[in-house]
């Protein structure tokens, strides 16, 4: 995993009321006390970021939201800003999402004011891309993923590309059980990270964590996480249940610390 900090963060999507993340936090919090080499985030719904925060002050474990929007302020209504996230604790924002993208109609160039206003603001975006499966099928994976870099980062200059994540997050394994292969994962990370190289120069390349995301559990979670340009994952289902998600982490800092 080379000395990247492996870094697993918790997408809830639009699941768990007040009650039941507290839970999960409280108990989460508890699991992963000991971990030292791993970078952990929960990203829950907007209405509980600020209470969770006060969950979350004082433990190894950041928050994150799942999305926001690129104006600042003003008459956008249901929206939430980059300062709004800071004002409650965020150091994280998921941008680019494939469920933003399929059924909200976000495109690569809305991604792209996203990242830029998250990045002026000092949130830490990680940007998600990936194919879907007929994409998948027909050996498209790493054009679909070169095609959606280029676009969330045109103007983004490299001292502030050094706040982002990205994700890696192949459709067809999101929610499904059917995660990528190791093989496949470490086949498009390299590939990304080469595009990225090209777009920001090695040193940054080599610095920036990606991590993939596609139905990782703890049974699964090792053998992505072992691949050199696995830098860890973003979690969906398995991060609603604090055992299952803090057995991703310990499976990332056994992998860290060997
Ligand atoms: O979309 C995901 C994380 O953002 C992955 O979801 P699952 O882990 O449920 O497949």
């Amino acid at each position: 995993m080379s000395d990247r900090r492996p870094f697993i963060a918790g997408n809830w999507k639009m699941n768990l009321v007040r009650e039941e993340g507290e839970r999960l936090v409280r108990d989460l919090i508890h699991s992963v006390g000991e971990v030292k080499e791993t970078d952990i985030a929960v990203c829950p719904p907007f209405p509980y970021l600020s209470d969770l925060h006060d969950v979350l002050v004082g433990s190894n474990v950041a928050l994150g939201a799942q999305n926001m929007s690129f104006e600042a302020k003003g008459a956008f209504t249901g929206e939430v800003s980059s300062s709004m996230l800071l004002d409650v604790g965020c150091k994280y924002v998921i941008l680019g999402h494939s469920e933003r993208r399929e059924l909200y109609g976000e495109d690569d160039e809305a991604v792209n004011r996203k990242v830029k206003a998250a990045v002026d603001a000092g949130l830490k975006p990680i940007v998600c891309v990936g194919e879907r499966l007929e994409q998948h099928e027909a050996g498209q994976s790493r054009d679909v993923c070169s095609t959606q870099l280029r676009g969330a980062f045109v103007g983004i200059p490299p001292e502030q590309f050094r706040q982002v994540t990205i994700a890696y997050e192949p459709v067809w394994a999101i929610g499904t059980g059917r995660v990528a292969t190791p093989e496949h994962a470490e086949e498009i990370h390299g590939h990304i990270r080469e595009r990225l190289t090209d777009a920001f120069g090695a040193d940054l390349a080599l610095q920036t964590r990606i991590l993939y995301g596609g139905s990782v559990k703890p049974s699964n979670a090792e053998g992505l996480l072992s691949q050199p340009n696995v830098d860890g994952a973003l979690v969906g289902g398995a991060s609603l249940k604090a055992d299952d998600f803090a057995g991703i982490i310990h499976a990332a800092e056994k992998v860290a610390m060997s």
